[in-house]
């Protein structure tokens, strides 16, 4: 099917209105929310909320931070009416804790290949290889998901299992993509817990419509002001540097690391994630987009549109997404190896960019693409870097080289001793790129350098991020 845009003023604008709408809807975990930011608890500070309430555990996992978002707009919201509420990530949470609890909720999503997020390895090989008595405990699992995965919602699924297998009375919530009718039947249920916790108590609050604290619009009118090709010639699918500036006000706010989400006209129901690859420092946000296409020929709808439909000048609704899993956190004064490939620049990139701008030069990037010729990506921008110091190394693998073919997890086994000293200085790891071949080949090549344990533990603890799709 073809699908005809003229854009009139009039249609962009309606249109804009849509996905501004749409998008606010599905991510805009905004403003309000963010200000009532309940902290991460430790296992033994004080919930939030009055201490006679009561008590609700709001645990999350999350790859890209919508589990993470999603469980802090449920727990300020029940914060807010009135329940002493435990918000924490998976990882933090120990058999003891959940016992004191007789009410549970739980948003995960699934990475991977039917997989829990990186930083929940902890609690799936600690707490859940157990079986605590929850017997008199009522939980509510929301499992984030898509159903283009084989494994749909598996680890949001395999929890709900888990806590049936420990006697608990559990509903799970399956969300394909974000979808708006699971997420308001998750409103829906959170909302009949809280009536039946409060029930009959005198003075307590009347429910808002279910809906409401999900919904905080957050897309900003941005305007595409520069596209490049960035790879002429080259026999991948071409990728794009994409330059937009905000339509109206200043530039949104977001750190290295961090995502942005879109839908385009012609499949409005279906958000993407990009990931940043400059800091608002310098003075724009900008996407590196890969013309994809299908196992048909045909075009992938929201690469197409970024890439050849829209014009230099037209405006899109952009919603940028903390991604706090792989942002620079606890990290920022780590020396950094970065590891990617195509477009996984991006995400790396914005690191680079925000450590130049702040003098750090503690950082190596092995990065693989196809041909030196035509895939030296950023080629130049790189070399200065390390000429100038802010790159301590630069190592490119290129896997359609005539005489050198490499890939990139090639690259990290042949510098395997240099990988370990980085290591034991106290380096962190950041992967981003695609996840077949590249996050996949790297994981392995990291588990026979640094062993399995070590691997694990630096997923667990941070301080190995990816940024795989
Ligand atoms: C690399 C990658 C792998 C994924 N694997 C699965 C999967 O196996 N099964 C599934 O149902 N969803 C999968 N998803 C979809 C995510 O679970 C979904 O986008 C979810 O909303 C992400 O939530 P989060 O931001 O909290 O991690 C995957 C997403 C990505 C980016």
């Amino acid at each position: 099917m073809t699908v005809e845009w003229i854009l009139t003023p009039d249609r962009l604008s309606a249109a804009m209105g849509l996905l501004a709408a749409y998008t606010g809807m599905c991510w805009g975990i905004g403003a309000k929310v963010r200000k009532q930011r309940l902290a991460d608890e430790a296992q033994g500070s004080a919930p939030e909320g009055k201490t006679d309430a009561p008590a609700v555990l709001v645990v999350y996992s999350s790859q890209t931070g919508q589990a993470e978002a999603l469980a802090r707009a449920t727990a300020a919201m029940l914060t807010e009416r009135g329940l002493q509420v435990r918000l924490l990530a998976a990882q933090k949470l120990g058999a003891e804790l959940l016992a004191r609890y007789s009410q549970s909720l739980w948003l995960l999503s699934t990475t991977g290949e039917g997989d829990a997020p990186d930083q929940a390895l902890g609690f799936v090989q600690g707490l859940m290889a157990s079986q605590p008595d929850l017997q008199n405990h009522q939980s509510l699992v929301l499992a984030l998901g898509d159903r283009e995965y084989q494994q749909f919602c598996a680890f949001g699924l395999q929890v709900h299992e888990w806590l049936q297998a420990c006697g608990a009375r559990s509903q799970v919530v399956c969300v394909d993509n974000m979808d708006s009718q699971s997420l308001q039947d998750w409103q829906g249920l959170v909302t009949q817990m809280h009536q039946s916790l409060q029930g009959g108590k005198a003075g307590a609050p009347v429910s808002a419509p279910a809906q409401d604290w999900l919904q905080t619009p957050a897309a900003v009118p941005m305007v595409l002001s520069q596209r490049k090709l960035l790879n002429p010639g080259s026999q991948g699918g071409p990728l794009y540097w994409l330059e937009w500036k905000p339509q109206f006000g200043a530039l949104p706010q977001w750190q290295s690391g961090d995502l942005v989400s879109l839908c385009v006209p012609a499949d409005p129901e279906r958000a993407r994630d990009y990931s940043i690859a400059s800091t608002p420092a310098d003075g724009s946000l900008q996407l590196l987009v890969r013309q994809s296409t299908r196992e048909d020929g045909s075009p992938g709808l929201a690469s197409d549109w970024l890439c050849r439909g829209m014009a230099v000048g037209d405006v899109l609704p952009l919603t940028v997404r903390e991604h706090a899993g792989f942002r620079l956190g606890e990290n920022a004064g780590r020396p950094l190896i970065l590891v990617g490939n195509g477009s996984g620049l991006a995400g790396l990139l914005s690191h680079i960019r925000a450590r130049v701008q702040q003098g750090c030069g503690d950082q190596w990037l092995l990065f693989g693409e196809r041909s030196p010729q035509h895939d030296a990506l950023y080629g130049e921008q790189l070399q200065t870097w390390l000429v100038q110091g802010h790159l301590a190394r630069l190592d490119r693998a290129w896997s359609r080289h005539a005489t050198q073919s490499l890939y990139v997890q090639q690259l990290l086994n042949r510098e395997a001793e240099e990988v370990v000293r980085w290591v034991e200085r106290g380096a962190a790891i950041y992967v981003c790129g695609s996840l077949q071949g590249m996050g996949q080949g790297v994981h392995l090549a990291l588990q026979a350098i640094l062993g399995e344990a070590q691997v694990d533990a630096m997923l667990a603890s941070g301080r190995y991020r990816r940024d795989v799709y």
